[in-house]
Formats: structure tokens, C-alpha cells, sequence
């Protein structure tokens, strides 16, 4: 069985292109066949973020009617795929956002579970992926503006006939001036999937193009993200065995190397 998640919020820079990568790249490590896709199709930074910026068709070409599906399906980190949209503004204005349905009927033939990266607001191409998805996941800042966009989006998500599944907190600082997660649960009247703490990793991992799982594995937002990633799978998640694992597996190597004999 398919999943499709849509990661929306309403307001801009909330963290929905950072959870798409993280979430579906923590998926796809999780042997669960994930593709990410990216529906922001004036702002496309999904590509950026993954050093996918030049290919040279993406998901504008397609919804231009120029390009296939296949054509625009790209390798990320973990075996995940990844679906880019075009960084060029007449390529934005080709592009008919009501295909998007088709080509997510497509992309589902191939998976398990279907990220798509929304864009925030409220406009026409913003409102397709609200629609399509299985399940809607909103990503809130803990700040009074960013829990009123995500209300408003919560309101146009069910009356487009969508479904939200829930809340992700993130950029956390677990300070007294923050809205909290009681008050976001109260006013949305919505469950909360997790809580991703602020952390100064996820804009270095972007600076080398990499997920935050993959360039800094044990950082506190990369085992929350993991933590997310292995309840949308509906797996266990424990990181103190996933750090074991991997001390066992440096050990293994230690042993391996000590006792390889030159010959
Ligand atoms: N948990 C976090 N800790 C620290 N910085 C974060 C965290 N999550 C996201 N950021 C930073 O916040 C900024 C916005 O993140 P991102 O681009 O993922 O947001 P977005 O919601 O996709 O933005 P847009 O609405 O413009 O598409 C980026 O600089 C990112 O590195």
C-alpha cells in the first residue's frame, strides 16, 4: 500500500523542504521504497538542497507537457528518489499545476510511501498538493504567527476535502517566551507527530548539500527526524540501539583491520 505525505504549512521557512529530505531520506534507510517530491514550483528549493539544481528536466517540463515522468526521476542520499521542480521563472510559468495529480498517479506505481514538499501560502499551486496527499503534515514553528498560518491551512486542507494527520514542531528552543506544544494542540486541535529542536547542524549539513541524517547522524534534530520518520513507517525507533549498532559496527572494523595480515 501507497502513503502520500504532503509537508505544508502555510507560512514561509518553517522547515517543510527540510523535513521532506530528512523524513523521506530516514525512510528510504529504513528499506521503505520513498519518493520525495518537490511542489514548489515558483520557489523549488528541494534541488538546491540535494545538489540537483542542474539536471536538465525536472518536474516543469513535465507539467508543461514536454517531458515524462521518467524522465525527471533522480537518485538521492539512501536509495531515495528524488523529483525536482525547475529553479527558472519562464519554466514556472509553463508549467500547469493540475497535472500534478497525474504525475502523482504515476510516481505511486513505483513506491511505498510519497513525500511532497508544499509550498507555503495559499495559492492555486499551493493548494493541489493540500488535496492529492493521502495525509497532510503541518510543520509549525513554535511562534504565535506560524500556529495561525498552520490553523488557516488545518481549515482550507478539510475544506478541499484533505486530511491532516498532524503537527511537527520544529526549530524548538524549549524557551518560556515559545508557544507551546499544549497550546498548538489545544488551538489546532491536532496530534502531535514530533518535535524537532533548533539545531545549528541543519544549516551546516545544507551547506554541504547533505541531509542532516546523513552529515551529522547523532545530532538532536537528526534522531528526531529518524524518530518521525520510523512512526510514518510504523517501526520501532530506538537511537540508543541505532548508536550501538553503528559502535558495533566501528568495533567490527577495528578487529577487522587489526587482524588483517599483509601479505
Ligand atoms: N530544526 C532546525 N534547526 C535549525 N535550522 C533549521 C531547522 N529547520 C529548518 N532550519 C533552517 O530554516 C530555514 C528554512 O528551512 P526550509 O527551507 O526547510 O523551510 P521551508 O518551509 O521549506 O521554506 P519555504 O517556505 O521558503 O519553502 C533554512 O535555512 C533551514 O536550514
Amino acid at each position: 500500500m501507497v502513503t502520500t505525505y504532503t509537508i505544508a504549512s502555510g507560512k514561509g521557512g518553517t522547515g517543510k523542504t527540510t523535513l521532506s529530505v530528512n523524513l523521506g531520506t530516514a525512510l528510504a534507510s529504513f528499506g521503505k521504497e520513498t519518493y520525495i517530491l518537490d511542489a514548489d514550483m515558483g520557489m523549488a528549493n528541494l534541488g538546491i538542497v540535494l545538489g540537483l539544481e542542474n539536471v536538465p528536466v525536472t518536474l516543469h517540463e513535465v507539467l508543461a507537457g514536454k517531458a515524462h515522468v521518467s524522465d525527471i526521476i533522480y537518485d538521492g542520499p539512501e536509495g531515495v528518489k528524488v523529483v525536482p521542480s525547475g529553479i527558472s521563472l519562464q519554466g514556472f510559468q509553463d508549467a500547469n499545476p493540475e497535472r500534478l495529480r497525474d504525475v502523482m498517479k504515476e510516481i505511486i506505481n513505483h513506491c511505498e510511501i510519497l513525500i511532497i514538499d508544499a509550498p507555503a501560502g495559499i495559492s492555486r499551486d499551493g493548494v493541489i498538493p493540500l488535496a492529492i496527499a493521502d495525509e497532510v503534515i503541518l510543520v509549525i514553528n513554535p511562534e504565535l504567527s506560524s500556529m495561525v498560518d498552520a490553523l488557516k491551512t488545518k481549515i482550507l486542507t478539510e475544506l478541499i476535502g484533505g486530511k491532516v494527520k498532524g503537527f511537527i514542531l520544529n526549530r524548538a528552543t524549549f524557551e518560556n517566551t515559545e508557544v507551546s506544544v499544549k497550546k498548538i494542540r489545544e488551538v489546532l486541535d491536532l496530534d502531535l507527530i514530533g518535535v524537532v529542536p533548533e539545531d545549528p547542524n541543519v544549516r551546516r549539513s545544507a551547506a554541504y548539500r547533505q541531509p542532516i541524517i546523513i552529515r551529522y547522524p547523532d545530532s538532536p534534530a537528526s534522531v528526531e527526524i529518524k524518530r518521525i520518520a520510523a512512526r510514518l513507517a510504523g517501526m520501532e525507533f530506538d537511537a540508543d540501539s541505532l548508536k550501538k549498532k553503528k559502535e558495533d559496527k566501528f568495533l567490527d572494523r577495528l578487529a577487522r583491520s587489526m587482524t588483517k595480515r599483509g601479505d
